[in-house]
């Protein structure tokens, strides 16, 4: 595909406000200097001299820069061509912005974000995946109402993932498994006895002989292979969250609520990530799921990348393509079609450009509500207890997170994972209970929950899919 010819951009220039300037809004900052067409000179953060801050790190001048505080400031900045920097963005909501890419990663103001831009007839760029997880299918069709759409966002796995499943399926290729490598790999030094996860290096001596699947059968090495590194988590909140979206998006399940997440070298996951009766671990066809790379110190990574593992229909082609290096299975029965890349805020624009060049979204047109991300506790809470949402991965301490298949909030069904995020416990909770909503000390002024009723409604009024 030609990507000029797909945009069709001619001469025209997008206009972007980005909310939240850290890792993945300054990313995007920085590109919007490089595209041709793309304009970020809005950026909003907790402070005007935080989004200034962020707009001088990716190289803007500053006398170039207006911190504004009030939306008469913000249009004279605007009128005189300089990049604004704000605390809100209520300051600058009127400006005639197209498109506001929310990356705060915080789901209650990530809501209030997306309610407003959408108010203001800006699409959205959803990077904040907390609130899609809650309301996206919700916040959709919301906006498709009001003229405008909300998209999840390349440069994170879902937005990838979408595209590669959809293009899969245009071609008529069978969908065993799809999924994304976990965010930093298992970089196992057979001379050290250690596998090093994102710079923390763990002692795993029992790992030893488990490098290669070889001729073990598949279910027998994934255990073992899990059971030698117990000391690595092995689940995390943004994988699930990221194929909730998926899901969502694609009408696709996982096999089991949190996942198999086998550890695997690239060239085995066609061999792992089939059916049971390939000798694989799954026990359908046709679902999500996540593995994390195992490799050894200097080998490629594949980078948080996306697949989709697909079955070999014809075997002279296939044959054909494993001579060529493509990633077939043992038996040769499935083959793994990759992307090795999720760019952050670099790819970003593609996603733009969908929205306000050609008027889609970069997810599905119409996500149902096929998955909830739900709450599940790993250790006995007293009611009182905050669940604070933190560190990079957005967790809570001592809570875990599941896909089940979505449904309306009722006070006894599970709380959505970013719902109960932030939230006082209003009773005990023991270990290996679901957080229900009624556990939760609710606040009624949340956006999040509001949306969150409205998807809800849309759902009952069959305006959403289940
Ligand atoms: N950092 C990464 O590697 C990637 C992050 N993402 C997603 O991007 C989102 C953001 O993640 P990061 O950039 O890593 O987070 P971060 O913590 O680095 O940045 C978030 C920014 O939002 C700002 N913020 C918080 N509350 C705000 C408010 N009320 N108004 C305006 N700004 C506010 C914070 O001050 C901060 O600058 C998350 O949803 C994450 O899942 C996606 C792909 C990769
Ligand atoms: N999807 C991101 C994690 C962010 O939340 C990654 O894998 O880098």
């Amino acid at each position: 595909m030609n990507h000029h010819g797909y945009f069709g951009r001619g001469d025209r220039t997008v206009e972007c406000c980005i909310i939240g300037t850290g890792g993945f809004g300054r990313s995007f900052l920085a590109q919007g200097l490089v595209v041709p067409g793309l304009s970020v000179r809005v950026a909003v953060d907790v402070e005007a001299a935080i989004a200034a801050a962020s707009l001088r790190s990716v190289g803007i001048a500053e006398a170039d820069i207006r911190e504004c505080h009030t939306p008469e400031e913000a249009h004279r900045a605007w009128e005189a061509g300089a990049f604004i920097a704000t605390g809100r963005y209520e300051t600058v909501a009127a400006l005639p912005v197209a498109v506001v890419v929310e990356a705060t990663g915080n789901p209650e103001v990530g809501a209030h974000h997306a309610a407003r831009a959408i108010e203001a007839g800006c699409h959205v760029a959803m990077v904040s995946k907390e609130v899609d997880s809650v309301a996206g299918p919700g916040l959709a069709d919301m906006a498709r109402e009001a003229g405008v759409i909300v998209s999840p966002v390349d440069g994170d796995q879902p937005s990838l993932l979408i595209g590669l499943v959809t293009w899969a399926e245009v071609l008529g290729l069978e969908i065993v498994c799809a999924g994304k490598s976990s965010e930093y790999d298992f970089v196992y030094d057979p001379e050290t006895g250690t596998i090093d996860c994102n710079g923390t290096v763990h002692e795993v001596p029992g790992f030893a002989g488990l490098e290669r699947l070889g001729d073990a059968a598949v279910p027998d090495m994934v255990a073992r292979r899990s059971e030698a590194t117990a000391a690595l988590p092995q689940r995390a909140v943004p994988d699930l969250c990221e194929m909730t979206i998926v899901a969502n998006s694609c009408g696709m399940l996982p096999d089991r609520p949190d996942l198999h997440c086998p550890i695997a070298r690239i060239d085995e996951v066609p061999s792992i990530l089939c059916e049971a009766a390939d000798g694989g671990i799954l026990s359908q066809a046709g679902v999500l799921d996540v593995f994390h790379c195992l490799r050894a110190p200097g080998e490629i990574s594949f980078a948080g990348g996306v697949f989709v593992v697909v079955r070999c229909r014809h075997e002279e082609t296939w044959d054909l393509l494993r001579g060529k290096g493509h990633v077939l299975s043992r038996d040769g029965k499935t083959a793994m079609v990759y992307i090795p890349r999720h760019l952050l805020g670099m790819e970003a624009a593609t996603t733009v450009f969908e929205m306000a060049l050609r008027g889609v979204s970069s997810g599905a047109e119409r996500p149902g509500h096929h998955v909830d991300l739900v709450a599940v506790a790993d250790r006995d809470f007293p009611a009182g207890a905050r669940l604070d949402m933190g560190g990079h991965h957005h967790s809570i301490d001592g809570v875990s997170s599941r896909m089940v298949p979505g449904a309306p909030l009722t006070p006894q069904g599970p709380a959505p994972f970013y719902i109960a995020s932030n939230r006082v416990l209003a009773r005990d909770v023991q270990a290996a209970e679901p957080i229900r909503m009624s556990d939760l000390v609710l606040d009624e002024d949340s956006e999040l929950l509001r949306l969150r009723h409205e998807q809800d409604r849309r759902l009952a009024d069959r305006k959403l899919t289940a």
